[in-house]
């Protein structure tokens, strides 16, 4: 297990970029699996989760190159459907959440397609029925072995249908979409979720020779054709990063640049940290936030506390509500965070409060924070990190805390952000890695 050591007080100064998006890569590594012609992707983050995709698409017979540093290129020619049924195969793919979108393009491309159940952040229950009813609805059979937790799928040749998604589910949207690309006839999806992800995707599979449209949109019409073809694609820059590191830099009382963060897919981010009383200028695609020393949240227009809560998108991912609960326990005001989606992330919130942080949790899904106004700083402890995203707010309450704290499992903040304690430390941070701790 590794630690982080991270003496608290130390402010970041200068320019950092942000990595490709997680959440996207992932969608876009299993789609290489729709054509057997060349797929080259660009930007993509060295993150515990990607680089566990691409073996395991290598495993699965996909030639991959990697010409340069954050590109990769796909082919996948054949596949090998022996290595589906293999015990390395369950335990790998078992590993992450993302490998749940291997199994739309195999259905696709090959009438079947297998996984087990998939990984990701234990946040509390993450159902699949989304993906697995949609598939059906477009005429596949499903099985589920509940001793193994493994899921097939089988059906040649799809037909295209109308189906309104009973969630928004971003995977499932994803999943669904690449299964119905080279279908029979045309797919409507009503309720789709279109996170800038599911619009990337929606885009590559367009250019490979899909015809989706109602892209960014809950409507998805999607015309099946016979095959797909090679392309480029580039990965944005993940949002929650960016929003990471607002959150970081307002809190840690930094002065620091966020280069080249494709503004404009950054949907409601932005203004939910104005919303914070948090100050930052766009410059070009830049994001420049100045050091702060108080920064107050806003109440409701009728005097009321003000309420943070997740949504599908354009409302707030809840990947970052962690974020915005513990720069709210330096802020001047009030805020409540209503983590709607998953039932288990907010307890991370008793590390916080054992920091010195005045928050009450009231229940599973909902956290009231009193912000200090600085007037109390958090105090330096010993914390483990329970999944991506409190592991990044518990790194930015340890940065902003007065003394050492020591942060336990960080193998879960790898999964998701790049070379976090060597960006930081560049732009003055004090973490220190400890390797098997
Ligand atoms: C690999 C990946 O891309 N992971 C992201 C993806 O996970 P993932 O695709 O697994 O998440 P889903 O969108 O399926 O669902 C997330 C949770 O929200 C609930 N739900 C979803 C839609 C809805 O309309 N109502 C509702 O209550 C689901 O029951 C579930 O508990 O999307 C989540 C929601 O943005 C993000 O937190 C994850 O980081
Ligand atoms: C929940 C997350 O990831 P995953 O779905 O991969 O577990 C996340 O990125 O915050």
């Amino acid at each position: 297990m590794a630690t982080f050591e991270v003496e608290g007080g130390a402010p970041l100064h200068g320019e950092i970029t942000p990595q490709g998006a997680k959440n996207e890569a992932l969608q876009i590594l299993c789609a290489t699996l729709l054509t057997p012609e060349k797929v080259t992707v660009r930007n993509v983050p060295a993150i515990v989760d990607v680089l566990q995709l691409i073996e395991l698409l290598e495993k699965m017979g996909v030639k991959v190159g990697h010409p340069a540093e954050d590109t990769y290129t796909f082919e996948a020619r054949e596949i090998d459907f022996g290595y589906l049924q293999s015990e390395d195969y369950r335990k790998r793919a078992a590993r992450l959440r993302g490998s749940v979108m291997i199994i739309g393009p195999l259905l696709a491309r090959f009438g079947e397609g297998y996984i087990p159940k998939p990984g990701g952040d234990k946040i509390g229950r993450r159902r699949l029925d989304t993906h697995f009813i949609g598939f059906q609805k477009l005429g596949a059979r499903f099985d589920f072995d509940t001793g193994t937790c493994f899921y097939s799928v089988e059906g040649k040749p799809l037909r295209g249908c109308y189906m309104l998604l009973d969630e928004a589910s971003v995977t499932g949207t994803a999943n669904i979409v690449m299964a119905a690309v080279m279908a029979e006839g045309t797919t409507t999806i009503y309720n789709a979720a279109c996170e800038p992800y599911v619009q990337q995707l929606c885009r590559m599979l367009n250019r490979m020779g899909a015809r989706i449209s109602g892209i960014a949109s809950n409507l998805l019409t999607i015309e099946g054709v016979k095959e797909l073809h090679g392309t480029e694609h580039t990965l944005l820059p993940d949002m929650i990063e960016v929003g990471s590191f607002i959150g970081m830099a307002a809190m840690t009382q930094s002065e620091i640049t966020i280069k080249n963060v494709s503004f404009d897919n950054l949907g409601i981010i932005p203004a939910q940290f104005a919303r914070m009383g948090i100050r930052f200028e766009q410059r070009g695609d830049d994001i420049y936030i100045p050091r702060q020393d108080h920064y107050e949240i806003e109440s409701f227009i009728d005097g009321s506390i003000m309420t943070i809560a997740d949504a599908t998108w354009p409302g707030l991912t809840p990947d970052l509500l962690s974020v915005f609960l513990v720069v709210a326990t330096q802020a001047k005001g009030s805020v409540l965070i209503h983590q709607k989606m998953f039932e288990s992330r907010l307890f991370f919130v008793d590390k916080l409060i054992d920091m010195g942080a005045q928050i009450i949790l009231c229940d599973p899904h909902r956290a009231t924070v009193i912000g200090h106004d600085r007037k109390v700083r958090l105090r330096a402890t010993r914390m483990t990190s329970p999944d991506i995203r409190a592991g990044v707010a518990l790194l930015i309450a340890a940065m902003s805390a007065d003394g050492r704290s020591v942060i336990q499992n960080v193998e879960q903040i790898d999964r998701g952000y790049q070379n976090i304690d060597g960006r930081l430390n560049a732009l003055g941070a004090k973490i220190k890695r400890l390797d098997g701790c």
